[in-house]
């Protein structure tokens, strides 16, 4: 195949597909960016026009100026009055894996072989492109993206936004210069944005109930804002400057357009003049010489992507000579001298088939989507996503049948964002929250006046509660059993014959013979639907014996489990304090309890005001401690406990009376050989020291293990002392002086980089300084909910 082919060669099914998607591709640009509605997920667009430059790239005859390939953005609309950029916005190349980066740098390469360069790396902001036109130093126009040439006036609107000086400062200033930026909304204020226009839908609700009965018509419901994307798109696209002055809009640069009357070198060096002229510039940018640096600077922000204080949804990568990105050029489209890298996207779509109600530990019942299918998100499967409670459902305006937005953020629960109203089409129906438990028929109801929550009453038998408070007492922030997990708990709890079932309740955990749990049969159940699997030979369900093998005898792992289960008898006292799952004490309030009675005897003789002394420990806890202890059979289950030979005791050991790390902040990274991930935390929590995620220079001790990520780079950059196995074990055996000798440094850190409490505060707090990172990290209404 020598000849080039023209546009009749190209199959017409080809032909027919390509026309297909430039016109779905076209009309979803006009509602992402023309109306701020889209109705498919960032996810889904980019694999339509990834699907298109495919079918581009092996027919090149099906590339015209026409196609969606060749432009940028959406089209200007008529709400604004259109405003010519006096050089082109352009759109980002994406590098989606390291083999497209990688591709991206080796163009590059050979492109400027010979010279040296440098890469700049920034976060890619996830918001609005606006264009900046500064002349003598006033700004005389602020303007859309647009479709690169030509974009929307937003001049009014943008001079509500205070971060973006009227007038640059200095005497410096340039005859031209157009700035590109972000526009972008903060992650935390979107959240506050969207909870006060579901608490506004909520009296709105309520009035539409009295207008329904007055035979009025009904006030239309406020439509949330998807993502802190949409919401400065539509905060800034608003006709009213009022509207854009009242919300929370911040602006980042990264970029200059055409521009007369100064000189610059390097884009890095242009941003300190941007900053000395009054403009917001970016924090978090980099100047690095290598592709690998590159690299760790994506690794790093993919994991702080969430501390980050607006959205991410990628790294820029930049040819940091503003000289060497003239001679790179430009597609139609976008610079070679950049790349955008993107992150998995955190957020997709789906269509909402049921929402079921789960009942959790204490009894708790909590709707959860279900979606038709599992979608890909954060880089796993997800098929279901909380709902927290019915009022949340109402809030979120989801029906089923909707298609949704559904959200995964990094290790957090998937959550409902909310539903895409364009593509309802009134089949849709709303949910009734079930007025019965689904595993025990009990009738749900609110435990207490003005809950919203309801629960399932029936604790003491309710095989979902049995279930779940198990899997939890085994789990890590309980006794901590490996081999002990939720299918485990399930095969103990509900064998498929019920009366094999060796525990009844948490009371019989301890003690468990291998001839029990032989002959336990489970079903196979799908673990993500929970429903069973089906064998593909017969189509029945399939039974297989939970803890032994087919020839009968116990399975490696179930040996392990009794083995650990008997170990765990010597746990800390507080770990059986929170797996005894009373409402209010989790395993903060567990260790408070544990550090001021050291006796579980103790603790429940103790009158309700003795507790609700305690350090931690509220009034409402100490009701909760107090009523779960008057029930028979909580009490049971702590006698047969005792029976096993659990001593509920804990003397004080030395280090903790005297809590040797206190004022320390420890990060861990990497795989220790010594201690698991958690031992090791509570090993310094244990002795006082505070144990946090990210790496700064208050950070007293980096304990890096085999493979630590980023925390570790960052450790070595910002020259802190890193202790590996055996000077971690110096730390605890013998304290900070010890451990930073070991390291070779003077015993005391130069100069204290901890901020120090007040000296009032700690008199009056004592120990409480020292427990704020944990108490922050819980969620203060429940700490012992599931
Ligand atoms: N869901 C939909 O229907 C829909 C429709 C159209 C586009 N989109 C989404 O929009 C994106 C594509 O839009 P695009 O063409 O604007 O490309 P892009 O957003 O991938 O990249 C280009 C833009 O990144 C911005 N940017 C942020 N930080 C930057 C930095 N530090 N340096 C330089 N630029 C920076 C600039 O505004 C620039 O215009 C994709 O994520 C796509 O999924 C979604
Ligand atoms: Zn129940």
């Amino acid at each position: 195949m020598v000849a080039v082919e023209g546009w009749e060669d190209v199959p017409a099914e080809v032909r027919k597909r390509h026309a297909e998607l430039a016109a779905e591709i076209t009309d979803h640009r006009a509602r992402y960016y023309e109306q701020d509605a889209p109705i498919v997920s960032d996810a889904e667009f980019d694999a339509l026009m990834r699907e298109l430059e495919g079918l581009e790239a092996e027919h090149p005859a099906l590339v015209t100026p026409e196609s969606p390939t060749q432009k940028v953005g959406g089209a200007p609309t008529l709400l604004f009055a259109p405003v010519e950029h006096r050089e082109r916005l352009l759109s980002l190349d994406n590098a989606m894996d390291d083999e497209e980066l990688a591709a991206w740098a080796e163009r590059v390469a050979t492109e400027l072989a010979g010279i040296e360069y440098h890469y700049l790396c920034e976060l890619k902001v996830d918001g609005l492109a606006v264009n900046l036109t500064y002349e003598n130093g006033q700004l005389v126009q602020a303007a859309t993206r647009g479709d690169g040439r030509v974009g929307e006036d937003i001049t009014a609107n943008v001079r509500t936004i205070k971060e973006i000086p009227h007038r640059l400062r200095g005497d410096d200033v340039p005859e031209l210069v157009e700035i590109r930026g972000e526009v972008y909304f903060p992650t935390e204020a979107f959240e506050a944005l969207n909870a006060s226009f579901s608490a506004e839908n909520e009296r709105r609700r309520v009035e539409n109930e009295e207008r329904a009965k007055e035979g009025r018509r009904p006030r239309a419901m406020i439509r949330l804002f998807m993502n802190p994307r949409n919401a400065a798109a539509g905060s800034l696209r608003q006709k009213d400057p009022l509207v854009a002055a009242s919300r929370p809009l911040h602006m980042v640069v990264h970029g200059i357009g055409a521009r007369s009357g100064f000189d610059i070198d390097d884009q890095s060096h242009a941003y300190d003049l941007l900053r000395e002229w009054g403009l917001p510039t970016a924090r978090h940018n980099r100047v690095v010489g290598t592709l690998d640096e590159v690299r760790a600077f994506i690794t790093h922000f993919g994991e702080q992507r969430h501390s980050v204080e607006h959205e991410i949804d990628g790294v820029v990568v930049k040819v940091d000579e503003i000289a060497l990105q003239g001679r790179l050029g430009s597609t139609s489209k976008s610079p070679r001298w950049a790349i955008a890298w993107k992150y998995p996207p955190e957020e997709v779509t789906g269509r909402l088939a049921a929402i079921k109600v789960g009942i959790g530990r204490t009894g708790r019942a909590t709707p959860y989507a279900v979606l038709a299918e599992p979608v890909k998100v954060a880089g796993s499967m997800v098929q279901y996503a909380t709902l927290h409670n019915q009022e949340v459902v109402k809030a979120k305006d989801v029906l089923l049948g909707d298609t949704v937005v559904l959200r995964k953020a990094g290790d957090v629960i998937p959550e409902i964002l909310g539903p895409v109203y364009d593509l309802r089409d009134g089949t849709e129906q709303a949910f009734v929250m079930p007025s019965h438990c689904p595993e025990c028929d009990s009738e749900l109801r609110a435990m207490a006046e003005g809950d919203i929550d309801l629960r399932c009453p029936n604790a003491r038998f309710c095989p979902a509660q049995i279930r779940e408070r198990i899997a939890f007492l085994g789990g890590r922030s309980a006794l901590d059993i490996e081999g002990l997990g939720y299918v485990a708990a399930t095969a103990l709890t509900q064998p498929l014959e019920p009366a094999q079932a060796p525990v009844g309740n948490e009371g019989d955990i301890f003690g468990l013979t291998v001839e029990q749990l032989l002959p336990i049969k489970v079903l196979v159940r799908d673990q993500k639907t929970s429903m069973p699997k089906l064998d593909d030979e017969t189509g029945e369900e399939k039974e297989v014996f939970f803890f032994a093998t087919t020839a009968g005898a116990p399975k490696k792992n179930t040996g392990l489990m009794l083995e650990n289960i008997e170990k765990a008898k010597d746990r800390p006292l507080w770990r059986f304090l929170n797996g005894l799952s009373i409402r209010h004490v989790g395993p903060v309030a567990a260790q408070d309890l544990a550090r001021e009675f050291r006796d579980l005897d103790a603790i429940f003789a103790a009158s309700e005001e003795r507790l609700a002394a305690t350090e931690g420990v509220g009034a409402g806890t100490a009701r909760s401690i107090i009523e779960w202890y008057q029930v028979d059979w909580h009490r049971e289950i702590v006698e047969k406990w005792r029976a096993a030979g659990v001593r509920f005791t804990e003397e004080a050991t030395e280090e903790e009376g005297e809590r040797p790390l206190e004022g320390l902040t420890v990060v861990v990274t990497g795989t220790l050989a010594g201690h698991t991930r958690d031992g090791a935390k509570e090993a310094l929590t244990s002795r006082g020291a505070k144990v946090t995620g990210s790496v700064s220079k208050k950070t007293h001790f980096v304990v890096a293990g085999d493979n630590p990520g980023s925390k570790y780079d960052k450790a070595v950059q910002l020259g802190l002392p890193v202790l590996d196995d055996e000077g971690f074990t110096i730390l605890l055996e013998q304290g900070s002086a010890a451990a930073r000798v070991h390291l070779g440094l003077p015993a005391e850190p130069p100069e204290e980089p901890v901020r120090k409490a007040p000296a009032k505060r700690k008199a009056a707090a004592g120990k409480a300084a020292a427990q704020e990172p944990q108490s922050a990290e819980e969620p203060a209404a429940e700490p012992a909910e599931d």
